[in-house]
């Protein structure tokens, strides 16, 4: 066999189907569910009439909506959540998860914590599985060296339903970061290093592996950060390969394979690795010395810079799209050309995030905080553990003490200020350090100035009230060591979280709960999916004459086609006054009101546009939120042209009847927009894969590629569900082979029992009643 990559193993071994379009169905090992992304597919589920094939392949928590502030007092959602649509999708949640019997922690159990975050903590998230989520940031968990990528809600469904997702195979990109990295520098530093080298673009269309001594040198912690802005850097996944480390991270885990399970899983993981000789369409390297404390300065991750630099000059910028983009980004940020970064004062800081909400990053952020004071100039300082056992971690080593010293703010775990769908936000033009992955404009609230950075950086800025070199900052020594680290606590608070399962197991039955569960009989046949043929899932798209937008812009990301304020319905439409919200609206000082900008699609003709043409690359790059096609299509948009667009957008649109062409910016700019100025229409023709001048028929591109299937499901308006579950005999000859070859898969979430009656989880409260 010719050598292969890592992504090409966990790929291969994952393939239930291959038709011959080259599209595959892919068997789905693990999937994580939020209150954000999941609502519209759990409907979905209940109108087909549709069970959740795999519960035990299914965890749900709640991250996103939920208030940080203590949960002392907590009682239910209900009384606890005062944002009506938060508390709706929180509870929407609570109430699917008992209708289709998945394992959930809600917030009173303190497993709970940002998904991303808890997968990895309880060993759901395994080597060499196949791992989504309704979130881009499902790339973190390659980090052990799964295949993990983010999926819009129709896959959420897809996957509910099926277990399987229909994919593409990605090309293969690694970057290695050779040699040893510099005293101080962080996985944080060095990932916003490369994202600053190849471009929020760069890995479009790719999966990334990261190698090389620096990234082998990680501790999974590290290795989590970087591949969870694998995403940013535009890739499909980001990978690294499991070693060592990993399987100390993973073993003893409550859902981590136990006994001979063990052995052989261990057996299985030895083997993925790129073999050498393996072919990667793209091999970059990056000296790891090269590599300095960096933070961003614009909206975009990948302006990122040294700290020791200064603000840019657009006056030295020469291509009008990039000089154009850079001056909007220093008017929003409030920027003046060559400032030095660190005279830059912070309003706020943030730390946590999937990016940087683990022990370790609160450690590292104790550690700059101890025996100091935050900055007068400096608000507020919001500390967000990832999880509730990381918050019970860090309290045991006393971290909370170190930052309330400091004037921090110690919070309950969840999303938070990442995005603030909570009431943690910025206000208007505050300046934040922040430890999140986006610094998108309206990020963090509305007219928010993001600066991202590693956990040290930014507690650096909270205690000095302006961005910092940590390179040059004055730890507090004087005392015993800062942090003392006392793992067995973290790992007893881990064996806690599952003792009662195990309890019972050893006393019933010998052999792990997992090696008993391989015995029991499958799920009742009327639990299956039901084998329903296709139906008609969208409208037909054929052939489409239409006026066409223009919008001469790069990098558009998906926080800016539909802001996060309107993420919070549970339903598919009523988006249409969200879409491009902080571009169409302003507030009118007077009143307060929304009053209409000149943006294009307020303007007559485009009003009634049905295609955008989009002039720079990587429209709809970003979060995974099918919001934004649902939106576009609310509007009357069909179809969007781009040099390039977002993988997981680009899906989504698909999935919602959306046709998104990539043609090269030169053809967009020279043949297409002089052509579609006045609303002067265009005419795309999906069957012919042409578009042509709406009027005279004149042919502009005589060729545009799409993938065979995805057009076939486009023409005939499939619903992909129906038309995967007729696979239904490949799909159970899978799982027979993979209840033999990966038996230490089997039983997965369901190997959790909750805790119940008389348990006090780590709250205080009763955990959810099952
Ligand atoms: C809400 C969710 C769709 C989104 C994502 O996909 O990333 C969110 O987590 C984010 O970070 O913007
Ligand atoms: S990026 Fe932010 S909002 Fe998205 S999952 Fe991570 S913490 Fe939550």
């Amino acid at each position: 066999m010719a050598p292969r990559t890592l992504y090409d193993k966990v790929f291969e071994d994952h393939i239930v189907h291959k038709d011959d379009t080259g599209s595959y169905l892919l068997y789905i090992d693990r999937h994580l569910v939020h209150e954000v992304t999941s609502p519209q597919a759990f409907e979905g589920l209940k109108n087909a009439g549709r069970p959740v094939r795999r519960t035990d392949c299914t965890l749900a928590t709640v991250d996103h909506n939920i208030p940080t502030i203590s949960r002392a007092n907590f009682k239910d959602v209900e009384s606890f959540i005062d944002q009506d649509d938060s508390r709706l999708q929180v509870s929407t949640l609570e109430q699917n998860v008992k209708d289709f019997d998945v394992t959930y922690f809600g917030m009173d159990d303190a497993r709970q914590g940002i998904v991303h975050i808890v997968g990895p903590e309880q060993g759901f998230t395994l080597p060499g599985t196949t791992v989504v989520c309704g979130d881009s940031h499902t790339s973190t968990h390659g980090a052990f060296g799964a295949l993990a990528f983010g999926i819009g809600t129709s896959e959420v469904e897809h996957v509910l339903a099926t277990q399987t997702i229909i994919q593409t195979k990605s090309k293969n990109m690694r970057i290695s970061i050779e040699g040893d990295l510099s005293e101080g520098i962080t996985s944080k530093d060095l990932v916003l290093h490369v994202i600053g080298v190849i471009g929020t673009a760069g890995g479009t269309g790719c999966v990334i592996e990261f190698a090389g001594k620096a990234i082998e040198n990680l501790s999974m912690e590290a290795r989590m950060s970087i591949c969870n802005m694998a995403i940013e850097a535009g890739a499909r996944a980001g990978m690294i390969k499991p070693d060592q480390t990993t399987l100390d991270y993973v073993k003893g885990r409550p859902l981590a394979p136990k006994g001979a399970e063990w052995e052989k899983a261990v057996a299985y993981w030895s083997t993925l690795h790129s073999d050498e000789g393996a072919v990667f369409d793209y091999d970059i390297k990056i000296a790891a010395s090269d590599i300095v404390p960096t933070i961003t300065w614009g909206n975009s991750p990948q302006d990122a810079l040294p700290i020791t630099a200064k603000v840019p000059d657009p006056s030295t910028v020469s291509d009008p799209i990039k000089k154009a983009g850079m001056e909007r980004a220093l008017q929003y940020q409030g920027l003046t050309p060559n400032t030095p970064l660190v005279d830059l004062k912070i309003d706020k800081a943030f730390i946590g995030s999937c990016t940087n909400a683990r022990i370790e990053d609160l450690r590292a952020a104790a550690k700059v905080a101890k025996g100091h004071k935050k900055a007068d100039n400096v608000k507020l300082v919001l500390v967000v553990p990832g999880s509730g056992l990381i918050k019970a971690q860090a309290e045991k080593e006393g971290l909370d003490k170190i930052f309330e010293a400091a004037g921090f703010s110690w919070r309950e775990a969840g999303c938070s200020m990442c995005l603030g769908m909570n009431p943690d936000i910025l206000d208007p033009e505050e300046r934040c350090a922040s430890t999140s992955n986006r610094n998108f404009e309206g990020r963090q609230g509305a007219r928010s100035r993001t600066h991202l950075m590693s956990p040290a950086m930014a507690a650096a800025a909270a205690i000095k009230g302006h961005f910092t070199d940590i390179r040059e900052y004055d730890y507090d020594t004087s005392d015993e060591p800062v942090v003392h680290v006392e793992h067995d606590v973290e790992d007893k608070l881990l064996q806690d979280a599952v003792y009662e399962h195990e309890k019972e197991v050893i006393e019933d039955t010998p052999g792990t709960e997992q090696e008993r569960l391989l015995d029991i009989p499958k799920e009742p046949e009327s639990k299956k999916a039901k084998t329903a043929a296709p139906t008609g899932g969208n409208a037909k798209f054929t052939v489409l004459t239409g006026i066409t937008a223009p919008l001469y812009k790069a990098n558009v990301d998906t926080d800016a086609i539909i802001p996060k304020q309107f993420l919070k319905t549970i339903k598919r439409t009523g988006l249409k006054s969200g879409l491009f919200y902080e571009a169409r609206f302003t507030k009118d000082p007077v009143t307060g009101k929304d009053v209409e900008t000149d943006f294009v699609l307020n303007v007559e003709p485009y009003r009634k546009a049905e295609v955008l043409l989009v002039t720079g690359d990587n429209f709809g790059c970003g979060s995974s939120r099918e919001h934004a096609p649902w939106a576009l299509k609310d509007f009357g948009i069909k179809c969007m042209i781009a040099p390039s667009f977002g993988d997981i957008f680009y899906n989504n649109s698909f999935k919602n009847g959306l046709l998104p062409i990539r043609i090269p910016q030169d053809v967009i700019q020279n043949t297409l927009v002089p052509v579609v100025q006045n609303g002067h229409k265009l005419t795309i023709d999906l069957p012919a894969q042409q578009i042509r001048d709406g009027e005279t028929d004149e042919v502009l591109v005589g060729h545009f590629d799409v993938e065979e299937f995805r057009k076939h499901c486009l023409v005939n308006g499939l619903d992909d569900i129906g038309l995967t579950l007729q696979k239904e005999e490949f799909i159970q000859k899978y799982e027979a082979v993979r209840r033999e070859k990966f038996s230490f898969l089997e039983g997965g979430s369901k190997l959790i029992k909750p805790i119940k009656g008389t348990k006090k989880s780590l709250y205080g409260v009763k955990a959810q009643e099952w």
